[in-house]
């Protein structure tokens, strides 16, 4: 089961060394602002794969003041030992994992501990650019389908060479056509992962409970990723866009850049209670859509593999919800099991729990159990 019953960190942000016994149960972390509570829910996140729940570098994570290195290490319920170490030694900065005390790999990490989280990062989504709801949609395919990380990075490479290529004024077609054969075997594959996620959160939606967190009804705007909707095969898809890069040199030679695309794609989102886009919904009801897209995607990986519910890292959530809703997101944490970490500035933000959560009181670089 996915929980966590001992964290510990070295040099890791405001915290120069700590050991969090754990006891299963769901973790609330109250404290002061600045207190170093979104710390320890990046620092659970540096077990997942992917840059973690702020996106920042690796070394921006070691304590000021430190060598440089860092460690998060945990145990998990059953009794899994894993660690992520940044290794600074010899020059260059290095993510070392470690899976109950032998050398292992991010990907082996990412098959045994699932991650979901929610930051206040993400409450503009729905208003924001295409690229943001990308980032976002990602995020939550990475947390199923951890091989999409490398997709994405080969696609990426690719991008850059091909946008290179654009950049010089004359493309020479042998040289594209190799890129691009590169650019849609890993962009096919960035299509279907997230199709195949697609599908798997939508089921998690309708399977949620009518209640205080909107349904919503999304979808995917994208070529290849309707194309892997429909049920096309990764042949198919690769075919389709080697063919549309293919045909589009001279225009995006234009352009100055690769004008279509997977790293062009957007999610759609209607708020289904109004069935208005998401993004005329009020302030209130896209952050209870999203908490609702974020439960529906912890329910999808629970139900996908049939096997345990992920850790859900959820940011000041709670301190945004009247009593009624923070209520019922409590008991939908619990009813899906696993085990949730919240953060808000009081104690009294997470009384609903009852004994259902362990209260951590978090101080400056220091953590008080209080029940
Ligand atoms: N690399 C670092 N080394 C040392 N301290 C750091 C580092 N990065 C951030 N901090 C410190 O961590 C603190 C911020 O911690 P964090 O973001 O976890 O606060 P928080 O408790 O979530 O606060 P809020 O309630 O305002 O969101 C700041 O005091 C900041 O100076």
């Amino acid at each position: 089961m996915t929980a966590l019953t001992r964290l510990s960190l070295t040099d890791f942000r405001n915290y120069a060394s700590l050991t969090l016994p754990l006891d299963g149960r769901h973790v609330c972390l109250y404290g002061a602002n600045g207190a170093g509570k979104t710390n320890l829910l990046e620092a659970v996140s540096q077990l997942g794969p992917g840059r973690g729940l702020r996106s920042s570098t690796l070394p921006d994570m070691a304590r000021s003041g430190s060598a440089g290195s860092w460690t998060v290490a945990a145990t998990l319920a059953d009794e899994h030992k894993v660690g992520v170490t940044l290794d600074t030694s010899g020059g260059s900065s290095k993510r070392v994992v470690r899976l109950d005390g032998a050398p292992s790999t991010a990907t082996e990490l990412a098959e045994i501990v699932r991650i979901v989280w929610l930051t206040p990062n993400m409450d503009g989504v729905f208003r924001g650019s295409a690229s943001d709801r990308r980032r976002f949609y990602d995020r939550l395919v990475l947390a199923h389908t951890p091989s999409h990380a490398s997709a994405s990075s080969r696609y990426e490479r690719a991008m850059r060479e091909r946008n290179a290529l654009l950049e010089r004024g004359h493309v020479d077609p042998a040289w594209a056509d190799a890129i691009e054969t590169r650019l849609a075997e890993s962009g096919a594959e960035i299509a279907i992962n997230r199709a195949h996620v697609m599908d798997s959160l939508q089921a998690a939606i309708e399977a949620r409970p009518e209640g205080h967190f909107p349904k919503a009804d999304i979808s995917l705007e994208g070529a290849a990723e309707q194309a892997a909707t429909r049920g096309d095969d990764f042949k198919s898809i690769f075919e389709m866009l080697a063919e549309t890069w293919r045909t589009s040199r001279r225009r995006d030679m234009a352009a100055g850049r690769t004008l279509e695309g997977p790293h062009r794609s957007d999610l759609a989102v209607i708020h289904r209670p109004t069935g208005a886009p998401a993004k005329d919904a009020s302030t209130g009801q896209q952050k209870a859509l999203l908490i609702g897209l974020i439960l529906a995607s912890a329910t999808a990986l629970k139900a996908e593999r049939d096997g345990p519910p992920p850790l859900l890292l959820l940011d000041e959530a709670a301190a945004h919800l009247d009593p009624d809703r923070r209520a019922a997101l409590f008991d939908e944490i619990c009813a899906l099991g696993g085990q949730a970490w919240l953060t808000g500035t009081e104690k009294f933000l997470f009384d609903s729990f009852g004994d259902r959560a362990q209260a951590l009181h978090v101080a400056d670089g220091t953590v008080t159990a209080e029940n």
